[in-house]
């Protein structure tokens, strides 16, 4: 008998926003009348193949019930860490019990708003059957250098395979949740979940995504990304 393989999002969402600088965390800064966490949960809360949605909350987050998800019966809370890695594994293992190994987890940034449905469709469909997963990514486009640790060129670094690495990352349940448990315990904070499939040995698929999927990191990317979510029509 075919068991069913679910589909869940994990929505790290702890962060404080030290770049960006702003008084409340930046998941929680408006876009158009909406909090940014908003505007990227109603792609996943919306979408009819994911089951369940789990955000990681910071300890100290005071945001988050004022937001119209607060109550939503298709949205679960998790305990934030002290990195991001702590708070998508604290996310996966709040899955247990409804979910399986074999699932698979889209993980996605809250602070990433601006992804696209098509985007996130083609990740999922190109992956279903995949025997690693993988991610949405962007080739780069500029030429690339490496700092000598200081302010001047060391080299030029070839360009012709480098990609930014974007989310969701998509990963079954069970290999992502014992890859960042490994990571942890030999004290590699990966800043990706990828990071810990490729620690395993496992070699993640790129899937071409759009480059307005920004990360709101700094608070030149707010009015970046408004204008990235009127341009999608998702926004007046
Ligand atoms: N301990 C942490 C750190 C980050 N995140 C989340 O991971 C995503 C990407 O992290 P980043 O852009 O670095 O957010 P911050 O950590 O808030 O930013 P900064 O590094 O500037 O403080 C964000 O949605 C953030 O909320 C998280 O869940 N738990
Ligand atoms: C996961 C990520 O968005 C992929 O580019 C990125 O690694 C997050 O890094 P951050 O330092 O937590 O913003």
């Amino acid at each position: 008998m075919r068991v069913e393989v679910k589909l869940w999002a994990v929505l790290p969402a702890a962060g404080v926003g030290k770049r960006m600088g702003s008084k409340i965390p930046k998941q929680y800064l408006e876009l158009s009348g909406r909090t940014v966490i908003e505007h990227t949960l109603k792609l996943f809360v919306d979408h009819d193949r994911i089951s369940g949605v789990v955000v990681a909350l910071g300890p100290e987050d005071g945001y988050w019930g004022s937001t119209s998800y607060a109550a939503h019966p298709k949205v679960l809370r998790a305990a934030g860490g002290a990195e991001r890695c702590h708070s998508v594994l604290n996310a996966l293992l709040a899955l247990e019990g409804r979910a399986e190994d074999a699932d698979w987890v889209l993980v996605h940034d809250a602070a990433r708003p601006c992804l696209r449905l098509e985007d996130l469709e083609r990740l999922i469909d190109s992956l279903l059957d995949d025997a690693v997963g993988g991610l949405l990514g962007v080739p780069v486009r500029d030429t690339m250098k490496r700092a000598n640790g200081g302010e001047r060129i060391d080299a030029t670094v070839d360009r012709s395979a480098l990609w930014h690495a974007y989310t969701p990352q998509m990963f079954r349940l069970g290999l992502l949740r014992h890859a960042l448990q490994d990571a942890l315990a030999a004290s590699d904070l990966v800043t990706d979940d990828a990071s810990a499939i490729e620690r395993l040995g496992q070699a993640p698929r790129l899937i071409e995504g759009h480059a307005d999927n920004i990360k709101i990191t700094r608070a030149e990317d707010l009015p970046l990304a408004h204008f990235h979510l009127r341009q999608q029509g998702r926004i007046d």
